[in-house]
């Protein structure tokens, strides 16, 4: 077999995304998402692996920028629409497009690549790491009460036409962007994804609604959400679901989940994504009725490992060597001298005897603070070499605040 890979043109869209479409089960994604994902498609940065006259492989990347600990917004390449036709599956196809994706990512100068991946298992050979972990909950609002911290009834809440509210919201969220690890800043166009609400997928909710939380006019907080009505012989049990929450502070964010358990005819809230440390999770009465579980969500590759480890900063000083090995993009094996501290990084090649050593996709997923090292090593993942230096460096990779991707591109 002859697969010959070559940048999307736009003329093959339609027959590339029929691939993606395929390889996802056949059931052809809705007319809007369809229009937001071919408006949004980088033509320059997609292959497509072509089998004679036929495309048989698909993988995109977007141009983001993501927070890392620190708050510096680095260069990072959304890895995405990636599929391959089952006629030709395991036979390497996606190999050959990893190994082109990440040549040109390194070629564009992006430390890092990204992605949320259908299947855990896909994405580790390739040194992608799991990153950062998403909450997720199905809370039975008739039992769970909240606790509500002082100014919480001073938000005046509304609502407000999801469409109509978007720029205020998404001034909002561009607010919290450099606050959290794994938070992209949206570029024009992407604040439209928290608006996709297409009919066939509501599964007889409702449209999407949107209520916001301000103060003298300002916005402080708002949430997007859709209610399920449903009844038994006991009565009403609708059920809320949550699409998104942002607030500015602590009152905001208590007022708007008061909103969502208090919705009249609802007895539970289903929540599909929130951050680790979200702190609801401290307002609750009862978190064995919330259905607490977590999932992996985002999953992270460090790409040019100086840029990378230079660029976000570290909990407490550090001064360590790592030895890394790094298969799929040999450029990064070796020794790395790495120092740091709260203000910033310098990271260069060194012969100086090494301290740790990992894998780039334990570095990956160390890197935005979530995965301790120490957890790793306990795992047989990260070897320390030198006594007592494992602890203070697993403490400068962590962050106060948990890395977390709200949605998936
Ligand atoms: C970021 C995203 O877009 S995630 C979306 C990924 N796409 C999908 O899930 C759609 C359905 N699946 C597919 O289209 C294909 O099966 C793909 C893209 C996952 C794999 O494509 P293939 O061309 O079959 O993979 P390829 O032959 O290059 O395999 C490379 C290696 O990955 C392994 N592999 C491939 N798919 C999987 C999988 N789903 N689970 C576990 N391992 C896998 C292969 O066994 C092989 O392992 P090896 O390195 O030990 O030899």
């Amino acid at each position: 077999m002859s697969i010959d890979l070559r940048v999307l043109r736009e003329a093959d869209f339609d027959s590339w995304y029929a691939l993606l479409d395929r390889a996802f089960g056949g059931v052809p994604e809705p007319a809007e998402e369809r229009a937001l994902w071919k408006g949004l498609i980088e033509y320059e940065r997609s292959l497509a692996a072509w089998d004679e006259k036929e495309i048989v492989g698909s993988a995109g990347a977007f141009s983001f920028r993501m927070t890392v600990p620190g708050g510096a917004r680095v260069p990072t390449a959304g890895v995405t629409m990636v599929s391959v036709a089952a006629t030709h599956r395991r036979r390497g196809v996606l190999r050959s497009m990893m190994r082109r994706q990440l040549d040109d990512i390194r070629a564009l100068g992006e430390p890092l690549a990204a992605l949320v991946a259908s299947e855990p298992d896909i994405y580790g050979r390739f040194g992608y790491g799991s990153a950062g972990r998403a909450l997720a909950a199905e809370i039975d609002t008739a039992r769970v009460r909240l606790r509500m911290p002082p100014g919480a009834d001073e938000p005046r809440l509304s609502f407000a036409d999801p469409r109509t509210s978007l720029t205020r919201c998404e001034d909002l969220y561009s607010r919290l962007v450099g606050g959290r690890p794994g938070l992209l800043s949206r570029a024009p166009g992407w604040e439209e994804l928290g608006l996709l609400d297409p009919e066939s997928e509501r599964g007889g909710a409702s449209p999407l609604q949107c209520v916001l939380a301000e103060r003298e006019g300002e916005l402080a907080g708002y949430a997007r959400y859709s209610v399920k009505p449903e009844w038994d012989a006991a009565g009403p049990k609708g059920v809320v679901r949550l699409r998104s929450l942002e607030a500015l502070d602590p009152a905001a964010h208590a007022a708007l989940w008061r909103f969502l358990f208090d919705l009249d005819l609802t007895s539970t809230l289903s929540v599909h994504s929130r951050p680790l440390d979200d702190p609801l999770t401290h307002l609750v009465s009862d978190p064995r009725r919330c259905g607490l579980r977590t999932r992996d969500v985002l999953y992270l590759r460090i790409v040019d490992l100086p840029a990378a480890l230079a660029a976000r900063t570290y909990q407490v000083p550090l001064d360590t060597v790592l030895e890394v090995e790094d298969a799929f993009c040999p450029w990064n094996t070796g020794r790395w001298r790495l120092r740091g501290d709260s203000g910033g990084a310098v990271c260069e090649r060194t012969e100086d005897e090494p301290r740790l050593a990992l894998t780039a996709r334990e570095l990956g997923a160390a890197y935005l603070g979530e995965g301790p090292l120490t957890a790793l090593a306990a795992a047989g993942l990260v070897r320390e070499l030198v006594p007592g230096s494992l602890a203070p460096v697993s403490l400068a990779f962590g962050s106060q605040t948990a890395p977390w991707l709200p949605h998936g591109f």
